[in-house]
């Protein structure tokens, strides 16, 4: 390892602000792979594709649209959970989350906290009410609700989503290969894009959901290999943690109620309640793969089985923040004396990246198929199998297109894609619960709010994405006394911190899910009230969530009807013994937060 510096392309390539080293490369400035790495990396593309084509001559060979993507409603939840966490984690997180927690420190790992209610949630109000209405795409939720315009807006929306998103997913890891390795760029989008459409399009939702176990297992193996690597590397799991606590690595909780600093614990832990209920509520990928249980309790056990899935891919990704200066180079570096394992990282990377955009095509294909194409033409169900096949073909090579416009974008893709989804997931997140939430919305209500969601969010998103110009400053480490060189990193400075409405500019990009979301259900209750609230009795019935109702019952079995209210005395007992209780979890809270805070300081 030499001096830091700031070189553009691999900045690009840690897709994201994170410090670079010149490392002792050869002449034409490219680390090779040895044969060994190629092998595995072939192994990963051969095996995924064999996974595709045994669903795809196996089983009732994906003859029938319910096979193709509901796998007959046969899944149970084991791989079910792994599909659902590989389907939002892409080579993204694998590499953006590390080159973030070393960048900003380890405040992105209290995203955790915001997976409890953000699987909470879904697995308690949207998959029992999805589930019931044995719908065959999520946006058919929206016609029974509303009517059929709103549900071809979610369809349009959901599909300029999940394109914008796969480009980002495929083109991440080929940049990476390519700075690291010298692996030709587009080679690598295109093997990638092939071998992702091949087995999506032959073997259905059975082959996408077994190659995303197939490639959890590929992932969690690579990250896991390398961190052990690297922690032997550092001299033990003591020296490493003494270089990563001096190196001012560790940041403790950030209890700062400013929604303008990027990561606090109230931007990850509450606003990426709306950013994973955005993702694994109402986004059509994870619904499919909760229709596809074999029963609504396998569907609510998937959701659950998720949060420890999730919590690894968190612990995994920020460990390797923490035990890496720089993911790929280090690994590279680091790892040059192991061959295999620059192969097995790079494997680990895309499988991530094949688990994430063989979702997306899937789909894709299927809400296309469903929401735009079948209620208009009917046809045999073979025909509209093989249509459905031919649209994940032509969506794959529609996310080689993306990967080339993404290229053209060149920004930091972790906030890119985390983004995204703020800024068009939170709209559809809105739309949802303004269906689900307010039986009064009506469909004009519907269709206005969604529109004013995405108005908000693409003017918050990209006004705060111009108003930041990203400009390299000369950045100390975190107090770190045992580095000499200065890591010039390209750090993004907020511009004079603008007053006011153009404060909205500033808005941390964890905030845009839930502004988004909460400006449609605004706007729409505002535009059903002006133009004729739905009447309750007019609402299809299972499509809105008794939430009076709930609350009344939830409240009943806190409070014991015999216990408080037959008499002042006991409503005065009951309410002093209540007040108590809070100040004393209050108390320990604050403890906690002490301990917290000095462990880390
Ligand atoms: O990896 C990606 O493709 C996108 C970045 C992660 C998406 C979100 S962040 C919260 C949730 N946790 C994950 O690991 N993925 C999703
Ligand atoms: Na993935």
């Amino acid at each position: 390892m030499t001096g830091g510096c700031y070189d553009e392309r691999s900045a690009r390539c840690a897709s994201g602000p994170a410090p670079c080293y010149t490392l002792s490369m050869d002449p034409t400035g490219q680390k090779y792979f040895t044969i060994i790495d190629y092998v595995i990396f072939a192994l990963l593309l051969v095996a995924s594709m064999a996974i595709g084509l045994y669903y795809a001559f196996t089983g009732g060979r994906q003859s029938t649209t319910q096979e193709f993507m509901y796998a007959d409603r046969s899944m149970k939840c084991l791989p079910l959970s792994l599909s659902l966490m590989a389907t939002f984690q892409s080579a993204v997180a694998i590499i953006g989350t590390p080159a973030e927690v070393y960048a900003n420190g380890t405040q992105y790992w209290f995203i955790g906290c915001c997976y409890i209610l953000g699987l909470l949630i879904p697995a308690h109000i949207f998959i029992p009410m999805f589930y019931r209405l044995h719908l065959t795409s999520v946006y058919q939720y929206l016609e029974l609700r509303f009517c059929k315009a709103v549900r071809i807006c979610g369809t349009v929306t959901f599909i300029f989503q999940m394109v914008v998103y796969m480009g980002v997913g495929i083109y991440t890891p080929a940049l990476a290969l390519n700075a690291v390795t010298g692996f030709h760029l587009w080679g690598a989008v295109l093997a990638t894009g092939l071998v992702c459409t091949l087995y999506t399009a032959l073997g259905g939702l059975k082959a996408v959901v077994w190659t995303d176990v197939f490639q959890t297992v590929v992932m969690f193996t690579g990250q896991l290999a390398v961190i052990i690597v690297g922690v032997h590397q550092a001299g033990g799991l003591s020296d490493a943690w003494v270089k990563v606590r001096d190196g001012g690595r560790i940041s403790g909780i950030d209890l700062n109620p400013d929604p303008t600093v990027r990561h606090t614990f109230w931007t990850l832990g509450v606003g990426g309640v709306f950013l994973m209920l955005s993702l694994y509520g109402v986004n059509q990928a994870q619904v499919q793969r909760y229709l596809s249980s074999r029963t609504e309790k396998e569907a609510v056990m998937s959701c659950y089985m998720v949060f420890p899935c999730l919590q690894v891919a968190l612990m995994l990704s920020c460990l390797m923040g923490l035990v890496m200066f720089m993911v790929l180079y280090f690994v590279m570096d680091m790892l040059q004396n192991f061959p295999g394992l620059p192969g097995l990282f790079v494997a680990c990377l895309f499988s991530a990246s094949l688990s994430t955009i063989s979702s997306a095509f899937n789909s894709l294909a299927t809400v296309t198929m469903v929401d735009l194409i079948k209620p208009h033409y009917s046809m045999t169900e073979a025909r509209a199998t093989l249509l459905s096949k031919m649209l994940a073909l032509s969506y794959g090579i529609i996310c080689v297109a993306m990967a080339y416009v993404v290229h053209l974008m060149n920004s930091s893709v972790l906030q890119a894609a985390l983004s995204i989804f703020g800024m068009v997931g939170g709209p559809l997140l809105g739309l949802f619960c303004l269906g689900i939430f307010f039986p009064c919305a009506n469909s004009i209500g519907a269709v206005a709010g969604l529109a004013a969601g995405l108005v908000m969010a693409f003017w918050v998103g990209i006004g705060g994405f111009l108003s930041r110009m990203p400009s390299s400053v000369q950045v100390l480490p975190f107090n770190s006394t045992n580095t000499s060189e200065n890591i010039t990193v390209p750090a993004v400075i907020d511009a004079a911190r603008p007053a006011g409405l153009n404060g909205l500019y500033s808005l941390s990009y964890m905030w845009y899910s839930a502004l988004n979301s909460s400006t449609v259900v605004l706007i729409g209750l505002i535009i059903s009230f002006m133009t004729g609230p739905t009447k309750g009795d007019d609402v299809a019935s299972g499509t809105v969530y008794p939430v009076m109702r709930t609350a009344q019952s939830l409240l009943h079995k806190l409070v014991k009807p015999s216990a408080c209210c037959t008499s002042p005395e006991h409503t005065v007992r009951w309410s002093y013994g209540f007040t108590v209780k809070c100040i004393v979890a209050l108390g320990h809270f604050n403890v906690v937060k002490l301990l917290l805070a000095d462990r880390w300081s």
